[in-house]
């Protein structure tokens, strides 16, 4: 007999549209949204949409496709959120904060007698592949024994993923990339290099890493709220720093897609000690990297999953941001924690029990934040 996952369901009685004059209920079902909203060719009627696919909401601020939203007409991602998502590109904008940072002489650039920032240092070292391999080189040779990770920078779910400890593996790699009949030179895919986390901070024994959801509503003001829950995910199986075990992925990778056929993946988490500390740390991402890049159309709002990990020292590392969390549940509390998520998030979007309105002023009062903090 087939185990069949729990589904979680959200139905949201929404005022009705004005202009198609149906559509007055959301429903959500686990991971779709199965009222007619989403598909491209509902997008002239769409009056919200809460799960729009990063590929649809290209095509909607496309300008060939010449799509105008009109003010009823709320969308869940940003027109470039991928300067904040792609993890090259998250990267590169870090870098480019750091420095404008440090130009206009900031304490926020502030580095100690090691010349390591003191408040900026909260992604691991990172690099681009091929782009950027000599600078890779010049500081893998600083330290020859460290281990580092790579990920292809247009994938998910730990695909792709790999660790390294010697120069040579990179050379094969590219080696390997260059010679394989699937990939031409037009398609070869891009990679970040990032240094391993290698001393994370475990629990019975394993890795973990959280995560924490964050709500942008508008970035010019940036306004943006932090989730007091989240979750955290563990790998299977225990932890170890040897190098005899850098190819077995349940050791290292916390995505659930990789550890889906272990035991207890994931634990819910309240994170409400956690807000000032990590508060202060997300407000800085958002508000420095994102605000001045990204295009704050004001039919848009964000629901951002951070993928974070702790170190042995209990120093919070940022690992990825992503634009389209999973919302589907594996556990009873797994689906409160999604359920309240989804409603809490639209009744920030939308001006509670009023049609859609991009000229509002998204300040909705405090009593409909739910679990939502303003940062
Ligand atoms: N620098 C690092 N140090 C230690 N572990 C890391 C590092 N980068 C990634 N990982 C581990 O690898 C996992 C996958 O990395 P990442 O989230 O960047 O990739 P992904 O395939 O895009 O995953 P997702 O499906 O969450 O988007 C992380 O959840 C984490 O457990």
């Amino acid at each position: 007999m087939s185990r069949r996952k729990p589904v979680l369901k959200l139905v949201k009685i929404l005022p009705t549209c004005p202009r198609s004059g149906t559509h007055g209920v959301l429903e959500i079902t686990s991971n779709r949204l199965v009222s007619g909203w989403l598909s491209e060719a509902a997008i002239p009627q769409l009056c919200f949409s809460f799960r729009m696919s990063v590929q649809t909401i290209r095509n909607v601020f496309s300008v060939e496709t010449g799509y105008r939203l009109s003010d009823d007409q709320i969308v869940n991602h940003f027109p470039n959120h991928y300067e904040l998502t792609r993890k090259d590109l998250m990267v590169k904008n870090i870098k480019r904060y750091r420095k404008e940072l440090e130009k206009e002489g900031s304490p926020l650039a502030e580095k100690d007698e090691s010349g390591k920032y003191l408040y900026l240092d909260f992604v691991p070292i990172t690099y681009m592949l091929p782009a950027d391999y000599n600078l890779f080189v010049e500081e893998f040779r600083k330290s020859p024994s460290s281990t580092w990770i790579m990920k292809p920078c247009g994938k998910a779910q730990g695909k792709g993923i790999f660790l390294i400890n010697k120069l040579s593996q990179i050379k094969k790699w590219s080696r390997d990339s260059k010679t394989s009949s699937f990939m031409t030179q037009s398609t070869k895919e891009a990679y970040v290099i990032s240094l391993y986390i290698n001393n994370p901070l475990l629990i019975g024994g394993r890795k973990f890493d959280l995560r924490l959801y964050v709500l942008v509503s508008t970035y010019r003001p940036l306004r943006c709220y932090m989730y007091k829950l989240g979750f955290c995910r563990f790998c299977t199986v225990k932890y170890t720093p040897s190098t005899s075990e850098l190819d077995n992925m349940f050791v290292h990778l916390t995505n659930v897609a990789i550890q889906k056929h272990g035991v207890s993946a994931s634990f819910p988490l309240s994170l409400r000690k956690w807000t000032d500390f990590m508060g202060f740390f997300v407000f800085l991402f958002a508000g420095g990297v994102g605000w001045p890049v990204m295009n704050n159309d004001k039919h848009c709002f964000e629901c951002y999953g951070y993928d974070i990990i702790i170190d042995d020292k209990l120093k919070p590392w940022l690992i990825e941001v992503n634009a389209s969390p999973s919302l589907t549940s594996s556990t009873a509390n797994d689906r409160i924690l999604k359920y309240n998520l989804i409603n809490d998030t639209l009744n920030i979007a939308v001006p509670n029990g009023e049609i859609p309105d991009c000229k509002w002023n998204k300040s909705p009062p405090k009593e409909v934040l739910g679990n939502y903090e303003i940062l």
